[in-house]
């Protein structure tokens, strides 16, 4: 007798006289039913989807049939693919010993490939696609054009301060400037300046007024806001800033380096410490150079001295290059930028893309450095301001202002995120600000300015250019290549031919040997100065006529920047860019796209050239030996054969030419 006893459920029919064996028959012969009726519900389906799968690519050869002639092409591809899809049929076909596994996944997969070819065929035909019964569709594709997104500006740089572009009809009498002061007045007559350039009314006023309560606070107590200008090239920028800084900090009691101002190359940074050092005579400013010109010992000697064990400032404002100044700023410790309180990035659209260099965060490091040496703790001390808060300007400190200038400053608002700029304010003369979308690559050209381009031919180029000076009297010309063997070749030439004053100015000559040569140029004594981009920006040359683009730029801001070398202050002007056929679409494109007032086309009549064709030819073979008989290094790039020149290849930035191949100077062999 077992002593427990366990009843199962085993079903309602059931009886609990039925012996558990006739149960068990009973339960498979159930279950065996359902699977044949299960089997035959399976095979039943497959034929279906054969059918509707049959009709689908019927439906598709009609319609590619009745297609237009510019669709059949993609037909051989569509081909493969149909083929694929009757192969995979085939196999589905085939495989009704598979599981029923496999009976499910094939037509699934047979209609993905129907849409991507009804997509591929006839993408209008959707609504018309045939829906495989029994499958539920969860959703579809519209196939719609994807719309393009316009960058929108931040506030500040859609809705900027405008002032007038055209200088001739919009000067402001000095006086009119509110708060400047009589000696600056004074020393601007005596200069021969009795009125403003649009741009100066404008930014003049501004910097004077964030500072109206002294140096310690801005205006109402703020810290004063960063200041951006964008304005041609030539229209006076230089004195917006040098005016304003001069008078704020002519009253200062103890010297401190209070003004910096940034530059990408020594002979910019020349040129604005000259006209800083012009404004600021009669005031106890002292203002120094520290580019590179000099050896660091002898700047360092300038920036400051030791006075018992106290070092003492010599330089209220300091005009630099940021690979020098990071240097002073790394490894001269009498170089202090705690008084800082203006920082003006000059040509700061390519002082951004020095970025890289770290030289700004150097700047900033600098200006909030504390000093371990407790006993020199500040009342005034500053703190790096990542947010401004009422906590933050308490107790006050001294605010350091940012001051940016540019003929091309970019607009792309996470370029100039990277400048850390405080509420900014943007001064412009741009006319398409208000529309809120962005034209990074449109830009105000001066008014006195007319451009023309050349369509020329390689072996024309050079004779071009010498019709150019000895018959159109178009001197002094500043002419553009891309490279500075380009500038050497063509200054050989030059002078080989005779009868024009010519020079080059490229990296090839020392820093003293091109501020003479630029002194020469200035002066009248050269009539042709041939340079790479080294002149490019910020150079003011007071008397050129005419710049040439030997070779045409590649990038929009380097041609600005190049032409802007003429029509300065106002002044009438000519630039011509040589362009070869290749590069005329391209270039003039570009150009328009940039918001140019209109290029007109110059031609050259070949029969003007003829007279000086053969002197020319002489000079190609003569310049040929001279390059080949010359040591190596003198002349630093070959020659295959006597009389031909190389071509070569461009592909940097600051090289080449729109689009095309870049060739030196011909040399009456160059098929382009
Ligand atoms: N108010 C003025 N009256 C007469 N001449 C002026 C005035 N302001 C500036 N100039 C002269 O205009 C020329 C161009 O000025 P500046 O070099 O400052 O231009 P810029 O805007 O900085 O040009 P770029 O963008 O090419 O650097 C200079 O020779 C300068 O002396």
């Amino acid at each position: 007798m077992s002593l427990f006893l366990v009843n199962r459920y085993l079903g309602e029919e059931e009886d609990e006289n039925i012996s558990k064996e006739h149960a068990s028959n009973d339960l498979l012969a159930k279950l065996q039913k359902k699977s044949k009726q299960n089997q035959e519900h399976s095979l039943k389906n497959k034929t279906a989807n054969h059918t509707v799968k049959e009709t689908q690519r019927h439906d598709v050869v009609k319609k590619r049939k009745s297609l237009p002639e510019s669709n059949q092409e993609a037909q051989p591809r569509r081909k493969k693919k149909l083929a694929a899809a009757s192969s995979r049929d085939l196999e589905s076909n085939s495989g009704s010993a598979k599981g029923p596994s496999d009976a499910c996944l094939t037509p699934r997969d047979g209609q993905k490939d129907e849409k991507e070819e009804e997509a591929t065929a006839a993408p209008e035909a959707e609504s018309e696609k045939p829906q495989t019964p029994g499958f539920t569709v969860m959703a579809s594709f519209e196939n719609k054009p994807v719309q393009k997104v316009h960058r929108v500006l931040p506030q500040w740089l859609a809705q900027p301060d405008v002032f007038q572009r055209e200088i001739k009809n919009n000067l402001v009498p000095v006086s009119d400037i509110r708060g400047l002061c009589a000696p600056i007045v004074q020393k601007l007559h005596n200069n021969g300046i009795d009125h403003f350039f649009p741009v100066q009314a404008e930014v003049i006023p501004a910097i004077l007024e964030n500072m109206q309560n002294g140096l310690l606070i801005g205006r109402g107590g703020y810290k004063p806001r960063d200041l951006c200008v964008s304005a041609p090239t030539g229209s006076g920028k230089t004195l917006a800033f040098v005016l304003p800084i001069i008078q704020l900090l002519m009253e200062r009691v103890v010297c401190e380096v209070r003004a910096l101002a940034v530059l990408p190359t020594k002979e910019l940074a020349q040129q604005v410490f000259k006209v800083f050092t012009s404004y600021a005579e009669g005031t106890p400013l002292k203002v120094v150079m520290v580019a590179g010109q000099k050896s660091f010992a002898a700047e360092q000697a300038s920036l400051s001295e030791m006075r018992g064990n106290k070092r003492r400032s010599l330089a209220d404002i300091v005009v630099s290059t940021p690979g020098r100044l990071v240097d002073h700023i790394n490894k001269n410790s009498g170089f202090s930028l705690e008084n800082l309180v203006f920082l003006v990035i000059d040509e700061a659209d390519k002082m951004i893309d020095r970025m890289h260099q770290s030289w700004l965060r150097q700047v900033v490091k600098a200006v909030y450095k504390t000093k371990s040496d407790t006993r020199n703790i500040s009342t005034f001390a500053r703190t790096e301001d990542v947010f401004v808060t009422a906590a933050s300007l308490s107790p006050p400190q001294i605010p350091l202002q940012k001051l940016l200038f540019s003929a091309t400053l970019t607009q792309n608002p996470e370029k100039l995120q990277q400048l850390g700029l405080h509420q900014p304010r943007l001064f412009t003369s741009t006319r398409n600000h208000s529309a809120h979308v962005c034209n990074q690559d449109s830009f105000d050209f001066p008014q006195g300015l007319t451009e023309f381009y050349v369509p020329c031919t390689l072996s024309k180029k050079p004779l071009i250019l010498l019709h150019f000076i000895l018959r159109l009297k178009l001197s002094p010309i500043l002419c553009f290549t891309n490279s500075r063997e380009t500038a050497h070749r063509l200054f050989l030439l030059v002078q080989l031919f005779g009868g024009v004053q010519a020079a080059e100015f490229s990296s090839r000559l020392s820093p003293a040997e091109r501020k003479h040569k630029l002194k020469e140029f200035e002066q009248g004594k050269i009539q042709l100065l041939i340079s790479t981009d080294a002149s490019a920006r910020g150079i003011d040359i007071n008397q050129v006529k005419c710049v040439v683009n030997y070779d045409a730029p590649q990038y929009i801001r380097t041609y600005i920047h190049r032409i802007g070398r003429t029509a300065r202050a106002g002044k009438a002007g000519l630039a011509f860019t040589f362009l070869l056929g290749v590069q005329e679409k391209n270039f003039l494109q570009m150009v328009t796209n940039a918001g140019s007032p209109g290029i007109q086309k110059q031609i050259i009549k070949p029969e003007n050239l003829k007279s000086m064709e053969a002197r020319y030819e002489e000079i190609l073979q003569e310049l040929a030996k001279m390059i080949k008989g010359s040591p190596p290094g003198q002349v630093r790039f070959p020659v295959r054969e006597v009389g031909t020149f190389q071509w070569t290849h461009h592909t940097q930035e600051g090289s080449g030419g729109v689009g095309a191949v870049q060739c030196d100077l011909g040399g009456g062999h160059g098929d382009c």
